[in-house]
């Protein structure tokens, strides 16, 4: 018989079967040459911790898979059975159309070099080994390792390109990564109409139409101390296992809540999500639904297959033409069929285009994604008149000595921040919701985000690990990018002076309490929104009668921000001052508006915009009056009502003109404990 010819392809963030170009490529063409194919997926040992799979519970060659800034797991128990799920899925399809799929743990370097150590062994011939392009620094590193081993044993390489995007990198009309926009709208004018971008989607194998996998016997086995399990259930429970406590008291789930990511993941539970999606009208709806903050409904929720490859962005543009056109018969019921791209099909495809971008800015600013400075640590990228941001930090050895609070405190701040004991409902809600389910929405993911780097002023890539832990749909771009464009160091042309006001956002987006009421039970008692929102602005009586006199929420809330009820404006978007002023529709409401911003909260005018550095309004929205339902001992704001509040505003603190930044200290009237002067901008500080 004939040498077996063998080609490794390297499964990473391509978790599925269908549009996949190199099992398309295999399937479709006869004159590639290879026998065999052997499917390979590698658990990373840097990403994910790998204890769980060693039976006797012996020690791990591989230090622990955690974050280098707060020391959390890399991938927390939501992903982990996410992506075991995936995995596994992937493993059934290719089993389904007559091939299979080898798991292995470890560095993906070492794992090809002893598959390959054992192919020849076994008098097998590797001719090549594929895989596609997969985004960040670790993964590059691997792709290094690979490429080297082959080139030592004369293995062919090859790494093709990512197509899980929407527009593919082929036809992106930028020349170099370097000439990206910075400004996302820019970019977005360059790439429409985006309903004409996408190419087609590949087709299917077709059982036997792949060379099969090769002899078991001659794919090596696990090295040891590690096993690789059997069964679904094994893998995720290897998975889950090591990262499961990843706090010392995880509270139980509250009684009330409901999880909006229900989902399991992999390629299969992807195609039916994509489907109902489109048949149950959320994707027509989706426009209207996407800032919603409980139940499934409410936004796609396709984040984590996206973020593992289980479906490509172009699989779901051509679902959406199907039902647009009116091409696809199994839609034919639905509302809208054969109508036409509609508000929400295509508010869909500009948020995929947002995440094109998020990725496309890491291959721009590379190491600089998880730098503290963010795409602006060179001092080059700062803006005249722009000063650092001064962070704070919980480790004595980063703070200053002068640090007010101290670093000890600051580490406290942290932690209640983390477990969702701040006392700020809003984020409170989002973080345990995150803590039990592994997602939080994008309106309450830029709320959390603003929070901690604007109004706490900590570090905001202890954030950012964090949500890597937790995150279901933890993605390296998009969520450091937002990250950054959220916390003043990134793309985010206003920058530092975008501030999402939690309380204001609150009434906005949880117009009757149950985001925040099913999330932290401890407040749900409480009736009126004001206090569910802020539980120290509660009446001692209410507070007796709710059981939380002496909770640490009431007592030293991380943050005070006062907030009057009657004055809240009525329509969030329509601040005519500040587009006076060349804000765009964003102004004030960019942070608290709905309607005219993408889910991620930058607006489509702001590259229009003359004054990027502009004083904004979230200045505004955070410039909270003093609240009617002021606790006793709680400071007094500056101001009558929240519109005689902006009129102080503009008439006490002049601005430089044209994108200078606000003069003095105007900061809002938000105090807490440990904010006893009036907190500045971090720019400020
Ligand atoms: C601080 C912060 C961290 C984030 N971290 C991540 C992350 O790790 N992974 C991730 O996929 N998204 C991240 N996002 C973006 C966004 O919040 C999620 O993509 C979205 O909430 C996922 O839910 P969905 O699929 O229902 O989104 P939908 O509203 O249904 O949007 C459809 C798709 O568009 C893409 N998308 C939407 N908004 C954004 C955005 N701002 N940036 C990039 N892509 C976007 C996603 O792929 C999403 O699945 C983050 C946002 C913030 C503010």
């Amino acid at each position: 018989m004939a040498q077996p010819n063998i080609i490794v392809y390297l499964l990473r963030k391509d978790l599925r079967v269908s549009d996949n170009p190199i099992l398309h490529y295999l399937s479709a063409s006869s004159d590639h040459g290879y026998t065999h194919l052997l499917p390979l997926y590698v658990v990373p040992a840097n990403q994910v911790e790998l204890s769980g799979f060693i039976k006797d519970g012996g020690a791990s060659p591989f230090p622990k898979a955690k974050s280098s800034v707060g020391r959390y797991w890399r991938c927390g128990p939501h992903r982990a059975k996410f992506l075991g799920e995936s995995v596994w899925d992937v493993k059934q399809s290719l089993e389904a159309v007559g091939s299979g799929l080898a798991i292995r743990v470890g560095m993906v370097g070492d794992v090809i070099g002893s598959l390959l150590d054992g192919l020849k062994k076994a008098n097998h011939k590797v001719g090549a080994v594929w895989m596609t392009s997969c985004e960040g620094t670790e993964e590059e590193s691997d792709e290094n390792a690979v490429a080297a081993i082959c080139e030592k044993g004369g293995v062919k390489f090859k790494v093709w390109t990512d197509e899980k995007y929407l527009i593919d990198d082929r036809d992106v009309n930028v020349e170099s990564p370097e000439k990206l926009p910075d400004i996302f709208t820019t970019y977005r004018k360059s790439a429409e109409p985006l309903r004409e971008k996408p190419r087609a989607v590949l087709p299917t194998p077709e059982k036997g139409s792949l060379p099969p996998f090769p002899a078991p016997s001659a794919v090596s086995s696990q090295t040891p101390p590690f096993s690789i399990p059997e069964t679904r259930k094994e893998l995720v429970e290897y998975l889950v296992n090591p990262v499961k406590d990843f706090l010392p008291n995880i509270p139980t789930f509250p009684e009330k809540a409901t999880s909006a990511h229900p989902f399991e993941g992999g390629e299969s539970a992807a195609q039916t999500r994509l489907n109902h999606l489109v048949r149950s009208e959320g994707m027509k709806n989706y426009k209207d639904t996407r800032n919603g903050l409980i139940g499934t409904e409410f936004s796609t929720k396709l984040s984590a297959y996206l973020a593992l490859g289980c479906v490509t962005a172009r699989q779901i543009h051509h679902v959406l033409v199907g039902y647009e056109d009116g091409t696809n018969s199994t839609f034919e019921s639905v509302d809208g069929y054969g109508g036409g791209e509609n508000e929400g099909t295509k508010a869909i495809r500009f948020e995929l285009l947002w995440r094109d971008y998020m990725r496309l800015c890491h291959q721009k600013f590379k190491h600089k994604l998880f730098r503290l400075g963010g795409f602006k640590s060179g001092a080059e990228e700062y803006k005249e008149g722009e000063k650092k941001i001064k962070w704070k930090f919980p480790n004595p050895k980063k703070a200053s000595p002068t640090q007010e609070p101290d670093a000890e405190r600051i580490a406290k701040i942290l932690e209640r921040f983390l477990d969702g004991t701040t006392g700020m409902g809003l984020i409170d809600a989002s973080q345990r919701e995150l803590i039990h389910t592994g997602y939080t929405s994008n309106r309450a993911r830029q709320n959390v985000a603003s929070f901690l780097a604007k109004h706490l002023g900590i570090d905001w890539r202890y954030g950012a690990e964090w949500y890597e832990m937790l995150l279901v749909d933890y993605d390296v771009s998009s969520n450091w990018a937002n990250w950054q464009y959220v916390s003043g160091v990134g793309n985010d042309p206003r920058g530092e002076m975008r501030i999402f006001n939690p309380v204001k956002q609150a009434f906005d987006y949880d117009k009757d309490g149950s985001y925040v009421r099913s999330w932290v039970p401890e407040v749900s008692k409480l009736e009126k929104l004001e206090n569910l929102f802020q539980a120290w602005t509660a009446s001692e009586e209410d507070l007796r009668a709710a059981g939380l006199e002496g909770n640490v929420m009431v007592t030293d809330p991380v943050k005070r921000i006062e907030f009057s009820v009657e004055g809240k404006p009525a329509k969030p978007n329509k601040r005519p001052f500040f587009r006076r002023r060349g804000q765009g529709r964003g102004g004030v409401d960019n942070a608290a508006g709905k309607g005219d911003i993408p889910a991620n909260g930058s607006d489509e005018s702001q590259g229009n915009s003359p004054g990027a550095g502009a004083p904004t309004s979230e200045i505004g929205a955070d410039k909270t009056p003093r609240s009617p339902y002021r606790a006793g001992g709680a400071p007094r704001g500056r101001g009558g009502g929240y519109r005689g509040q902006q009129r102080g505003y503009h008439g006490n603190h002049g601005m430089r003109g044209g994108g200078g930044r606000p003069r003095g200290r105007y900061a809002p009237a938000v105090q807490g404990h440990h904010h006893r002067e009036a907190t500045p901008l971090q720019s400020d500080v």
